[in-house]
């Protein structure tokens, strides 16, 4: 499994390999320091090697002074700058004492005019930050760069930018708070969630993990696992393995067993989006899709389907009894639908069937007045895909507590008051089930996907999970959801500039052939 740690999760991983002897402290920093060294060197592979690191008061300025050790070893001109005062103590202490090159005071030092550096290394703070940043030291920062002339000296950062919080991605502080941006982040065993959320890709530039030695999350012996649950990262390797497994049919299966999805339509002239989502669950797999419309709109989807069949549903009996029909394995509503009484009549009609459903959309903002009516009647094969806005119309303390916690803490406790997994959208979209399980799949980076944000792309995530998990993907919602979420990215990807929703669903099979199916 790859793992995302929390700040907490990393000590106590840390501590826990300590405790059972397989390490010390000293030797995970040198270890951190030596890869970071490492990777430096291949990614600044500049003529005049010279390197000016930022260090602080605690373990990421320790790591700093390994990385000044390392870095000059291999011929390279390094200055230090540390904190005034700032004696280091413990394991940093240790590595401080080993570095003896230049080394000076911070403020100062940045002030004065020096040699042109090629890179600047911010070791100033990682996962330890407790309050916002000093505003003197992100001007050092700047000065450092001034020398070698705007632009011409890159930045990286050890772990984590300093002023960034390694949990949330907020600056920490509020926006307008200093943060050391970087063009490469170093982080250290595994990412953390503020790599991939909110502001925390655009502050790291590009990301970089460096193994230290430490086993992976779910390898004993750790004696005491890391705090709380872990959230995975949903295939970050390329192509992933599970592909296959997750949407290609058996050669025993036939249309009823691959599963047959039902996508409730709008409206008269509201009907695209409901399309769409019908397109993207056939395309992904569904053996049959029956999109069911209000009666008046069924001459004008009658002109626009074809693989897709019709059905006529007036209201929430008219649905009750479509649902009679036990080969009708998963449900779609949401795109299209107005969130007024009748879609919510509709969804609590659907719900009562107990089959796998996607609630999105109208489905969603039906139940801003009333979302414990909604919550009472799911069931954890529910799949809520909320926006940010739809999110905070069902979850508005949530919301609210973003602005402390991060994006995952609050899907996770979302869809513990729901019951259902819970989907939020976003570049970082994180997937949270009713049993705690928790996952992120990282649209940014080298897998960024920004043609992803036009109309209807929401709509034909909908119909992409609902294909997925109208089969035998039942048995696994949460798993099928990350699978939908990582082949919407890919396919937007494949398809590239000029996309619109309408061409996701037709360049999957693209995707899907690339990956060998
Ligand atoms: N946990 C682990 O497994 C490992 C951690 N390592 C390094 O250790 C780092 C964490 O070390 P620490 O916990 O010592 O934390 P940091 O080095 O990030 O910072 C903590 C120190 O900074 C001070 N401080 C915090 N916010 C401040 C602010 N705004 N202004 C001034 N001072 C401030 C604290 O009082 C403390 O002295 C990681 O980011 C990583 O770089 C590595 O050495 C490898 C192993
Ligand atoms: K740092």
């Amino acid at each position: 499994m790859t793992g995302i740690l929390t700040s907490a999760q990393m000590r106590s991983t840390e501590a826990a390999a300590i405790a059972c002897g397989k390490c010390s402290g000293a030797d995970l920093m040198e270890r951190a320091g030596q890869g970071a060294a490492q990777a430096i060197r291949d990614a600044f592979p500049v003529k005049h090697r010279h390197a000016v690191i930022l260090c602080g008061p605690g373990n990421n300025g320790g790591d700093g002074f390994v990385v000044a050790r390392h870095l000059a070893q291999a011929g390279w001109r390094v200055e230090v700058l540390s904190l005034p005062g700032a004696g280091q103590s413990g394991d940093a202490a240790r590595m401080a004492d080993l570095w003896d090159g230049p080394r000076e005071d911070l403020a100062r030092a940045a002030a004065e005019a020096g040699a042109r550096p090629d890179v600047v290394i911010d070791a100033l703070f990682g996962t330890g930050l407790g309050r916002p940043l000093d505003p003197l030291l992100a001007d050092v920062q700047a000065a450092v760069r001034a020398r070698a002339g705007e632009g011409a000296c890159a930045r990286v950062a050890l772990d984590c930018p300093s002023g960034l919080s390694a949990d949330t991605g907020e600056v920490v502080g509020g926006e307008d708070a200093p943060v050391l941006p970087a063009d490469l982040t170093l982080s250290f065993h595994s990412p953390k969630p503020g790599h991939y959320l909110s502001r925390g890709p655009e502050i790291c530039g590009a990301l970089t993990v460096v193994p230290i030695g430490l086993p992976p999350e779910d390898v004993p012996p750790l004696e005491a696992p890391p705090t709380g649950p872990i959230t995975r990262l949903v295939a970050p390797a390329s192509p992933p393995r599970w592909l296959g497994a997750r949407v290609a049919p058996g050669n025993g299966d036939h249309k009823y067993t691959r599963g047959h999805v039902l996508v409730l339509g709008g409206k008269v002239a509201q009907g695209g989006a409901a399309r769409m989502a019908a397109r993207a669950a056939l395309r992904v797999g569904a053996g049959l899709v029956t999109l069911a419309v209000p009666p008046a709109a069924l001459i004008e989807n009658a002109a626009r389907l074809d693989a897709v069949m019709l059905a006529r549903c007036a209201d929430a009996a008219a649905l009750t009894e479509l649902l009679e029909d036990a080969r009708l394995s998963a449900l779609c509503l949401g795109p299209g639908l107005p969130p007024d009484a009748r879609t919510r009549d509709l969804v609590l009609a659907a719900l009562g069937a107990g089959r796998p459903t996607v609630l999105d959309a109208g489905a969603l903002s039906a139940f801003a007045d009333a979302p414990d009516a909604l919550f009472a009647a799911l069931h954890p094969r529910v799949v809520l895909t909320p926006h940010e806005g739809e999110f905070a119309r069902l979850f508005p303390d949530l919301a609210e507590a973003r602005r402390e916690g991060s994006k995952i803490d609050a899907v996770r406790v979302a869809a513990d008051r729901a019951g259902a997994v819970v989907l939020l959208k976003g570049a970082a979209t994180v997937i949270a089930g009713p049993d705690g399980a928790s996952s992120l799949h990282a649209g940014v980076y080298a897998r960024a996907a920004p043609w992803l944000g036009t109309a209807g792309a929401g709509d034909v995530l909908s119909g992409l999970i609902a294909g997925l998990i109208a089969g035998r993907g039942a048995q696994d919602v949460h798993g099928q959801v990350e699978v939908a979420a990582w082949l919407h990215v890919e396919t937007a990807r494949r398809f590239g500039p000029g996309l619109i929703a309408e061409d996701l669903p037709d360049t999957l099979p693209q995707v899907l052939r690339d990956h060998g199916l």
